[in-house]
């Protein structure tokens, strides 16, 4: 089965890296023509593709490909299928997007079953930073699809000696386990950039995790797929990782520094999305609250750590 990447920045190029391992691989980039000329991506620096990689830009051989693995950021998801004329019938979307659309409040399966229903969609997240896997560092992901045989055919293909790709067909868990940790990574790089220290961290992440498994559960995911590789896996690593954009924008937030507006921080449109989406619900919380403060709407940070300790005590 052929497989083909839409997304040219660090996580699409480390994919591509990774899967030619297994045989040819399509790798198409919006602004084609320098990745085609030195064969790297400027967002990983380094990692030169090797020749089984073919770097496109014409978006309608890439999609001939039986397998298309999405690797935009979330908030370019919609644009980037309804670009896709080809109506996709009978092949597999897999969005490795970390994310919630701020537009519709919905994730990536849900984005791909509206603008693509003759497709399967599936979901390909977990504990990676993109150069590990470029690197060929061993990396753990979660595979979610909603059938059970298109997953396990998914998981074989894209599984490779270093990447080891695990199954479920919890679709709505793996995509908002995945999407919900960058939240509180913004909210663990705010604390350390604060200097609250490393157990105010470790409590923003375990109370991050009830959170996380609260709204998630809501939307009808299973609290175990919280609890692996797409929640705690990737909430472990990001919430304390140099590494993570997302743990990075936090914590330059609380220190005052600058902010790179071309760095992709899922987490912080996410944060408002999900605040949005558990107004809706009737679903408490607050780290997504403080987190959306402290990024839109100006909060200084120290405040926003305040006022979560400052709200009414309560049971585990
Ligand atoms: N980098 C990682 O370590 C990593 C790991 C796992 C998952 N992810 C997820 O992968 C997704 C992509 O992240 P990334 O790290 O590759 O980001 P990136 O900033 O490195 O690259 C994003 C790429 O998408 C392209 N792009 C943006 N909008 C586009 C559009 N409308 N059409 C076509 N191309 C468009 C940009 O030109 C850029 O090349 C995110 O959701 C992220 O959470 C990243
Ligand atoms: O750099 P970040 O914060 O986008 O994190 C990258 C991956 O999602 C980690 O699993």
């Amino acid at each position: 089965m052929s497989v083909a990447i839409l997304g040219g920045g660090a996580f699409g190029t480390a994919l591509a890296v990774a899967l030619s391992a297994n045989g040819p691989v399509t790798l198409w980039a919006r602004e084609a023509a320098p990745l085609i000329a030195t064969r790297q991506s400027p967002r990983l620096p380094g990692v030169t593709l090797p020749e089984t990689v073919t770097v496109t830009g014409d978006l309608a051989q890439a999609v001939s490909a039986e397998t298309i693995l999405l690797s935009v950021p979330m908030q370019s998801l919609s644009g980037l299928l309804a670009q896709i004329d080809d109506p996709l019938t009978g092949k597999a979307l897999v969005a490795c997007c970390k994310g919630i659309d701020l537009a519709t409040l919905e994730g990536p399966a849900a984005l791909i079953a509206h603008a693509k229903p003759k497709a399967t969609a599936a979901i390909l997240t977990g504990p990676s930073f993109a150069t590990d896997i470029a690197h060929g560092l061993p990396t753990a992901l979660t595979l979610a699809c909603a059938s059970e045989a298109r997953g396990a055919a998914l998981q074989a293909q894209l599984s490779t000696a270093t990447l080891r790709l695990y199954r479920s067909s919890d679709v709505t868990g793996a995509e908002l386990g995945g999407a919900l940790k960058n939240v509180i990574a913004i909210a663990c790089g705010a604390c350390i950039g604060l200097g609250l220290g490393e157990s105010a961290r470790a409590a923003l992440m375990t109370r991050g995790f009830a959170e996380m498994t609260r709204l998630a559960t809501r939307l009808g995911a299973r609290a175990e797929t919280l609890a692996g590789l797409s929640g705690f896996g990737d909430l472990a690593l990001t919430c304390t990782s140099d590494h993570s954009r997302n743990y990075r924008f936090g914590r330059a937030l609380a220190r005052g520094e600058t902010i790179d507006p071309a760095v992709t921080v899922e987490g912080a449109r996410t944060a408002e999305a999900v605040v949005a989406l558990a107004e809706r619900l009737g679903v408490d919380m607050p780290i997504a609250r403080a987190v959306t403060a402290i990024a839109h709407d100006g909060r200084p940070v120290p405040q926003a750590m305040q006022d979560l300790l400052n709200r009414p005590l309560k049971e585990e």
